[in-house]
């Protein structure tokens, strides 16, 4: 059975740092953002409901209009649910099958901002959450994607909180730019190998 590994953590916070430190160690890991990203222009029944809630500009050219989306995600919790609504259960679908196409492997991963918010915390055995401290996130990913701090508060705000979140997690990384990484990650691994029984019965 292979352990599935939940990566979580809010914007920022490193979690695709840690996702690719666990695949150069053997671990695949399920991206969510790009995988949903596909997902949203290869299956018709979201790109239906997407359309029918925000029009044929959605996928204006052919393409996702990702800032057409993400202003009406971001702008208001009742949009953002509708958004959800459309697009996790799909995800959740797809995720499953990566995953059985992957039954050789010991331990897989998936990696999501909000993979508690968004239900996937009953999907895998572990709960892994990347905690950086906010103003560190906010710094990384206005320089990683040459954004604004609104709009990186504004995504940080449609997200749980770190608090919340460390609650509900199994463990805990910090990538606070002082506390090695790498060891962090290793002693996941080590551990999750070792103590099996702490992982079972896995959930189905
Ligand atoms: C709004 C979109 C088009 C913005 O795309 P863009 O390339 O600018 O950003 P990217 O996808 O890299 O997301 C950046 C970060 O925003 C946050 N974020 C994305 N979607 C959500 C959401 N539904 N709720 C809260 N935060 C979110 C995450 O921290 C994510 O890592 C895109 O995020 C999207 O399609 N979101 C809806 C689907 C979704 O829920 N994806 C999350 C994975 S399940
Ligand atoms: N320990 C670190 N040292 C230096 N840079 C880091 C560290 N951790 C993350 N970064 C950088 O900070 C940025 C954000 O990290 P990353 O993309 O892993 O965050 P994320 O949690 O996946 O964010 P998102 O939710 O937006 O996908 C990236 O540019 C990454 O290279």
């Amino acid at each position: 059975m292979t352990v599935k590994i939940g990566i979580t953590g809010g914007i920022g916070s490193g979690k695709s740092v840690v996702s690719r430190l666990l695949e150069v160690m053997g671990i695949p890991v399920y991206i969510s953002d790009g995988e949903t990203k596909q997902l949203m222009m290869t299956d018709s029944c979201i790109r239906s409901e997407l359309t029918a809630l925000l029009g044929e500009e959605v996928y204006a050219g052919g393409v996702l209009n990702k800032s057409l989306l993400a202003s009406y995600l971001f702008g208001n919790p009742e949009h953002a649910g509708q958004i959800n609504g459309i697009v996790h259960p799909r995800v959740k679908e797809d995720f499953r099958q990566w995953v059985c196409q992957r039954a050789a492997c010991r331990m897989a991963g998936i990696e999501s901002a909000i993979l508690i918010e968004a239900g996937f915390a009953d999907e895998v055995d572990v709960v892994v959450m990347v905690y950086a401290p906010e103003e560190i996130r906010v710094q990384r990913a206005m320089k990683r994607d040459a954004s604004s701090r609104e709009l990186i508060e504004k995504r940080i705000r449609s997200q749980m909180g770190d608090e919340e979140k460390r609650k509900l997690a199994d463990f805990v990384i910090v990538n606070d730019d002082e506390t090695p990484l790498i060891p962090q990650v290793l002693g996941l691994i080590t551990f999750l190998s070792q103590n099996n029984t702490y992982l079972c019965p896995p959930k189905k």
